[in-house]
């Protein structure tokens, strides 16, 4: 154990426990050993579902003003924190120092919109007597907590992904148990310290560290927790909705975002947008551009700009505010992209810049002239690499772009409205961007895919709709006439 390492405790049901069996929490520029955090055991999920009984009944009857003003008390300790919780984004996980400190943000946000959508928890009256069999009566729908949720969450985003679960769980009166990422949990742990200082009552939320295939496991089967709200890879999503057996799932899942460029396209905020949305995080962004096509007439103007952008892209130390980009997440994330890459090559893509790979570091990579059944052109890269095409016709780049099987965004640069409407009807996806990117998002907004993209939405206000039950009420009054 190196001199600067701390063990962190985890959060179950209220309680800092730690245990005697640890996780490395490693930073992947350097490998060296950050924290280390328990590995729960499956008696500790177990115990932890326990106390999560009793955590939701207390949860269901919490005023919704003392949730709201929990909720906001935990941001407002983020806020006072935020370089800390910034920090600690950039340490345990592959953003840079200016990534993790938007991150920070757009969690506060996450969680004021949480104590916003408290307030708009509630049902509507149902005219009964539309109806002959309708008539003297009265009565309402209203929205209640379905009880435990399982949270389950990704390396990529370590704390806005899991205030995405933790927020709306605590607006709409639910107990939830977060298992974050195993390589990042740190994050997360700071989340529920915001929470537990805030005032939260125990046993509403736990944050139990672990391996997803032991504790992860036993939180998706028990059939006490009544939903299972997992963002992640599709085989670890897939496998979930196997064994999750009667519950509610909400899975956010991968996806190839695609970009189509229109001969009419502003080229330079084509290529600001789509640089960005291509080496955000490292491409380790399920949003992230993987595929643009671009408009034959423009293409070689398009690719000049888009290689020269990508080639000023500062690449190394996550902690410096002039770094643009991190590594990946492990050295074996970096030989997985860099193995895609050489597989394109070998039948017959041209690298226009990056292909290098230096330890968890992969450079910023741009390809063209990929053949379609290449790994990387139908499955997701999760990785700094973009591949460029040029088409025709606004009909071929649509097929296309929808000729895989994930469908969470995508982007069209045009300033053609009829073409954009085209797109927006045709395109397979859960949201299309006009003159942004596949990588745009509000936290307010519905957010999730099709196809192998994921099962629900989330976004505040559709989360708390997904973890609600509605209930019927009605009163029949016999009237004497
Ligand atoms: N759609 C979205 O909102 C969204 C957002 C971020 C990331 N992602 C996706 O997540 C993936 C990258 O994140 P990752 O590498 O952390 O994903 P992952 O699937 O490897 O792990 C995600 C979480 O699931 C747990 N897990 C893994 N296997 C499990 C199992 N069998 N049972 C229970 N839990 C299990 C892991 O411990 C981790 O906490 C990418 O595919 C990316 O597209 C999607
Ligand atoms: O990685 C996927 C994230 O959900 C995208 S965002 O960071 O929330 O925009």
């Amino acid at each position: 154990m190196t001199t600067q390492m701390i063990s962190r405790e985890m959060f179950l049901a209220g309680k800092w426990v730690k245990r005697e069996r640890i996780i490395e929490v490693r930073d992947p520029q350097d490998n060296s050993i950050i924290h280390t955090v328990p590995a729960a055991s499956a008696e500790d999920m177990l115990q932890c579902i326990e106390e999560a009984k009793e955590g939701a009944k207390i949860a269901a009857n919490l005023p919704m003003h003392k949730r709201m003003e929990i909720i906001n008390k935990a941001a407002n300790y983020i806020e006072e924190h935020h370089e800390q919780f910034a920090r600690t984004i950039s340490r345990e996980g592959s953003k840079t120092i200016r990534e993790a400190t938007k991150e920070v943000k757009r969690c506060i946000q996450t969680l004021r919109i949480s104590a916003e959508e408290t307030r708009r928890i509630h049902g509507e009256t149902i005219p009964f007597d539309q109806v002959p069999e309708g008539e003297n009566r009265i009565g309402y729908y209203e929205r209640f907590p379905i009880g435990i949720i399982g949270a389950i969450t990704p390396f990529n985003d370590p704390l806005n992904l899991v205030a995405h679960k933790v927020g709306p769980a605590i607006a709409s009166g639910n107990a939830i148990i977060v298992k974050p990422s195993t390589v990042t949990p740190l994050s997360a742990l700071l989340l529920a310290e915001a929470f537990s200082v805030a005032g939260l009552p125990p046993k509403i939320l736990s944050v139990l560290t672990g391996y997803g295939n032991e504790i992860g496991d036993i939180l998706v089967k028990h059939p006490a927790v009544r939903m299972i709200s997992f963002t992640g890879g599709l085989q670890a999503g897939e496998e979930i909705a196997r064994k999750a057996g009667l519950k509610k799932l909400s899975l956010e899942l991968g996806s190839n975002s695609p970009v189509i460029v229109l001969e009419d396209a502003d080229i330079n905020q084509a290529v600001e947008s789509t640089v960005s949305g291509a080496f955000w995080a490292a491409g380790q962004n399920c949003l992230g551009v993987q595929r643009v096509y671009i408009h034959e007439s423009i293409i070689k103007a398009f690719q000049e700009k888009f290689v020269a952008r990508t080639k000023q892209y500062r690449i190394g130390d996550k902690q410096s505010m002039l770094t643009d980009m991190g590594p990946l997440i492990t050295e074996k994330e970096a030989i997985r992209v860099e193995k895609m890459v050489d597989e394109a090559i070998q039948k017959g893509a041209v690298i226009l810049t990056g292909g290098k790979r230096n330890g968890a570091f992969y450079s910023p990579t741009v390809l063209t002239n990929v053949p379609k059944d290449c790994m990387i052109s139908k499955e997701e890269i999760f990785g700094p690499v973009v591949l460029l095409y040029p088409f025709n016709e606004l009909e071929t780049a649509i097929q296309q772009s929808n000729a895989v099987d994930y469908g969470l965004q995508a982007g069209i640069f045009t300033n053609d409205v009829r073409k954009a409407f085209k797109a927006i009807a045709k395109m397979n996806v859960g949201g299309i961007m006009i003159n942004d990117s596949s990588d745009f998002r509000i936290d307010a907004m519905p957010f999730g895919g099709v196809k192998k993209s994921g099962l629900g939405r989330e976004g505040i206000k559709f989360a708390i709709d997904e973890m609600t039950e509605l209930k019927v009420v009605c009163f029949h009054l016999a009237y004497n006439e």
